[in-house]
């Protein structure tokens, strides 16, 4: 079973094709980057994945049962699909713990809660900061609470927009080392990102879109060396 099976999807702004039938597959434990120049159709795919945007045709199915075009943004989040969006929205006054809390979902019984959050804390490292306002922390501590509240969800499948935009070299190094522990059987991981240094370090494979097309998938190294890609993207 794959954990997501992107298939022919096809999503149209207008007379402009956004995506040209795109299909991929990410296996359970995966880390699959999405990589491409601007405008390639990478945030328009995670869109359609989190149901803000519907598309023309295609499926997009969630293991072997459930296809999210088919479905509400909020019947997608229930399915367990959690989306981390570029910018951090934590909640600035309340404290890294109580931002986990609401992580966690209204209906994860309170009894389980302590144990999600410090399950969540140990995972983002930001135990010894559980009681500082998330208004106070590093930018790169506020992405890694962000990632701790789609993570209390114990999500199937986590979708990640540009989780190192902005942050320092040491930041994005540990976002890496970070990303790579989340790794697990259960848990499918897209990412969408530019920095190539740190889709190297943490994907299994990668996806290269251009212009609404799947122009390579594989491993970065092959990517590094597909004549298309170096042309398209890389080489720029
Ligand atoms: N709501 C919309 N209406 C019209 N065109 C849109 C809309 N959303 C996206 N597009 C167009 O679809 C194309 C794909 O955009 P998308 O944002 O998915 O690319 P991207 O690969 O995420 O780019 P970037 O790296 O710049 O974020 C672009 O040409 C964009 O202008």
């Amino acid at each position: 079973m794959t954990a997501l099976t992107i298939d022919a999807l096809t999503v149209a702004f207008g007379r402009f094709t956004a995506l040209d039938a795109v299909s991929l597959a990410v296996d359970p434990g995966e880390v699959r980057a999405v990589i491409g120049p601007n405008g390639a159709g990478k945030t328009t795919l995670l869109d359609v994945i989190s149901g803000i945007t519907k598309p023309v045709s295609g499926r997009v199915m969630l293991g072997d049962r459930i296809d999210l075009t088919k479905r509400s943004e909020a019947e997608i989040a229930k399915a367990g699909v959690r989306r981390k969006f570029q910018k951090p929205s934590v909640f600035p006054a309340l404290t890294v713990r109580e931002n986990l809390e609401i992580g966690c979902g209204p209906a994860l019984p309170a009894r389980e809660r302590p144990a999600r959050i410090a399950s969540v804390l140990g995972e983002i490292g930001l135990g010894p900061r559980a009681a500082v306002p998330a208004g106070r922390l590093a930018h790169g501590e506020k992405q890694w609470l962000e990632i701790g509240m789609v993570l209390a969800a114990e999500p199937a499948l986590l979708l990640l927009d540009e989780p190192v935009a902005g942050l320092s070299d040491a930041e994005t190094a540990q976002t890496a080392a970070l990303i790579r522990s989340l790794r697990r059987p259960d848990r499918a991981i897209l990412v969408i990102e530019h920095d190539m240094g740190f889709v190297e370090a943490i994907a299994d494979r990668v996806t290269v879109l251009h212009e609404g097309r799947t122009l390579y998938e594989g491993s970065m190294a092959g990517a590094r060396h597909d004549a298309r890609v170096i042309e398209v993207f890389l080489g720029r």
